[in-house]
């Protein structure tokens, strides 16, 4: 029996249908040789921006086995590559790192008081259900935590380890193995928002 699987419609409107009602519409489709400074420039850059604005924002991969969501999101932090090829992480950490950097320098040459900000980050692991600590050796620590939404909807994670960091270096170094799992990246600026939170979520099967 010969069937249609996926329908695109001919008017050329970002949607497809798979099956018989399964519906999805999306913003773009990048292909492989597409540059990864394409991708974040296209889906990412704005988000990044919009944290210094107050906005909260999430980035997360998610697909089949082999298509490409390490690449994605994680090319460029564990061994040298070259520029084109560094991934979402990598790009979106050296932004916050220098928009935190131009916010104060501006400050400070408009003769206002510079802004302070706390960066800190958790890094969780899903496996089988259960949420892994992955900034605590004790695997035993890790029971109990919990992903929760407060009141105003923001998403937190209640008991995992949040190691407060200066630097994209300070987070790519000593936490390089962690990359491949969970990033839940917090940037408070403290004198304007409560909270802020940025998160790059890797690695969703
Ligand atoms: N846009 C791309 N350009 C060049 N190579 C790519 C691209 N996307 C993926 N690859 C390559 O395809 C292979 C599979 O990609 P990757 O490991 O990122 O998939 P994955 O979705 O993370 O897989 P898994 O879920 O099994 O971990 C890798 O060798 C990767 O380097």
């Amino acid at each position: 029996m010969c069937r249609v699987c996926t329908a695109v419609p001919v008017t050329g409107e970002p949607h497809v249908t798979i099956g018989a009602d399964r519906g999805f519409t999306f913003d773009h489709v990048f292909d492989l040789p597409t540059p990864q400074a394409t991708v974040y420039a296209d889906c990412v850059h704005n988000l990044v921006e919009g944290i210094f604005d107050g906005f909260n924002a999430t980035v997360l991969a998610y697909g089949q086995t082999g298509s490409g969501k390490t690449y994605s999101m994680g090319t460029g932090f564990e061994t040298a590559t070259v520029d084109e090829e560094v991934g979402i992480i990598p790009r979106a950490l050296a932004h916050v790192f220098n928009g935190i950097d131009r916010r104060r320098e501006e400050a400070k040459l408009e003769g206002r008081v510079e802004p302070v900000f706390d960066v800190s980050v958790q890094f969780i692991e899903l496996y089988n259900e259960e949420i892994i600590d992955l900034l605590t050796e004790d695997r035993g620590a890790s029971k109990g935590l919990r992903i929760h939404e407060d009141h105003k909807g923001e998403i937190y994670l209640q008991g995992a380890t949040a190691a407060p960091v200066k630097n994209a270096h300070e987070i790519f170094y000593p936490l390089t193995p962690m990359w491949k799992k969970y990033a839940f990246i917090h940037v408070r600026w403290r004198n304007d928002f409560p909270l802020m939170n940025f998160k790059l979520l890797a690695k969703l099967k």
